[in-house]
């Protein structure tokens, strides 16, 4: 298993890309708005946004718009992700930081190294955290799991 230290010029792409993606979240109905840059295994990176419903539950969050976009292109590796949310019309850098909803950090564990995974959440383009997914997901149930 590939394992590297992230290097700063990635984080902050990824972050920069994270940010781009928010400003097309659909949120007529929380106005909160979230977006993902997810870092493939090889370097390519997908974008998600929230996408919010009328009828609420099929609302799909940022990070799983991430993931399902590359999975559905048959990409099934991944080494980090990037996170960013906040109420829409918050002024610039006077957001807070967005963790992951219980429903992406169990996708993620299907997908990705929870010893490895790296999330990083982020409030500007330097000012972030980064976990690992068995941080942010400790005794997680996955896929060797189902014996
Ligand atoms: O990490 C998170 C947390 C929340 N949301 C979305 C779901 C919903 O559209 C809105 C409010 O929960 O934010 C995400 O996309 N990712
Ligand atoms: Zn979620």
């Amino acid at each position: 298993m590939e394992e590297k230290k992230l290097e700063k010029n990635v984080i902050e792409d990824l972050i920069h890309q994270a940010f781009e993606a928010q400003a097309k979240a659909y949120v007529p109905y929380s106005q909160f708005a979230v977006g993902a840059a997810l870092l493939a295994r090889g370097g390519r990176i997908y974008q998600g946004c929230n996408i919010e419903n009328a009828s609420y539950t099929p609302t799909n969050c940022a990070e799983r718009t991430a993931f399902f976009k590359a999975v559905s292109e048959g990409i099934t590796e991944f080494d980090a992700i990037a996170i960013v949310g906040n109420k829409k019309f918050v002024p610039k850098g006077e957001g807070d930081y967005c963790p992951p909803c219980g429903v992406c950090r169990q996708v993620m564990r299907e997908f990705c190294n929870p010893e490895t995974f790296q999330i990083i959440l982020a409030k500007s383009e330097t000012e972030y955290r980064i976990y690992t997914l068995k941080e942010l997901l400790p005794l997680g149930f996955g896929p060797e799991d189902l014996i």
